[in-house]
């Protein structure tokens, strides 16, 4: 479904490519954690799948059809099917939940109506929907800069499952949690790609919790894939390879 074909990706003013002649496919229903070091190029890797950035050399094509060969529209369309989650949730704080999770509907309306905010009563009804489908037990209209980071993080996937996704793409989304609310966030995430059958990519540093979720882990160093297998050959050895213990 997903698949880079000899990708690279070099930012202007460096000399050294974040990512470097990746080849990789990814399939409906794989759940996959890209693993690497600091600046090992996983965050441009995320970011190429659904062109937020463009590649240097190479190509990425969805269902055959490369994201630069797209119309402007076809490229909406792939923003509008792809979900995503961050570090720090990418919310905007002084607006209530349910507010937030309306924002992931932006996709379907046109512009002026995003300008002008306006929703209807179905939207807030798939809002609603979305809350508890992530079992968010707050007040739908308590501001999110109130909210502990598992909340938010939780907004921040009920907004992404608003937009209707195929591919749930995520950069680090558990790393500002504490451990015990970082495990429930990848149950949450895990449940949610088991139910909607999505295609799932999720960079993280915990390699506990790729090894436990993961249907499929990659790893990057240096910008090179140098790993794609199932969890259970993510040894030690690589390990020690991956983070140069
Ligand atoms: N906008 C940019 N301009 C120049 N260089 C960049 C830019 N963004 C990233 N880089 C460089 O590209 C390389 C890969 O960065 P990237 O953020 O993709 O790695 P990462 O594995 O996600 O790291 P981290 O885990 O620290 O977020 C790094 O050397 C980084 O300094």
């Amino acid at each position: 479904m997903i698949k880079f074909e000899n990708v690279s990706v070099l930012y202007p003013g460096t000399t050294k490519p974040a990512i470097q002649n990746v080849n990789v496919s990814f399939q409906k229903g794989e759940f996959v954690c890209v693993l690497g070091k600091s600046g090992a190029g996983k965050s441009t890797f995320i970011r190429c799948i659904n062109g937020l950035q463009p590649v240097t050399e190479g190509s990425v094509k969805w269902d055959d059809k490369s994201l630069s060969e797209m119309t402007h529209k076809e490229n909406l369309e792939v923003r509008r099917k792809t979900g995503m989650i961050f570090q720090h949730f990418n919310l905007i704080p002084r607006m209530s939940v349910v507010q937030n999770i309306l924002t992931g509907l932006f996709g379907y309306k046109k512009s002026y109506e995003n300008l002008l905010g306006l929703f209807n009563s179905s939207d807030r009804m798939t809002a609603i929907e979305a809350i508890n489908q992530v079992e968010l037990t707050v007040e739908p209209t308590r501001r999110v800069e109130k909210l502990s980071g598992g909340q938010k993080q939780r907004v921040a996937i009920a907004r992404a499952l608003v937009q209707n996704p195929k591919v749930f793409l995520g950069d680090e989304p558990v790393a500002s949690l504490d451990p015990g609310t970082a495990e429930r966030i990848f149950y949450l995430l895990k449940e949610t790609h088991n139910k909607r059958n999505l295609v799932s990519i999720i960079n993280v540093h915990d390699v506990v919790l790729a090894k436990k979720f993961a249907t499929r882990i990659i790893a990057l160093k240096e910008g090179k894939l140098v790993f794609d297998g199932i969890p259970e050959e993510f040894d030690e050895k690589m390990f020690a390879e991956i983070y140069n213990y």
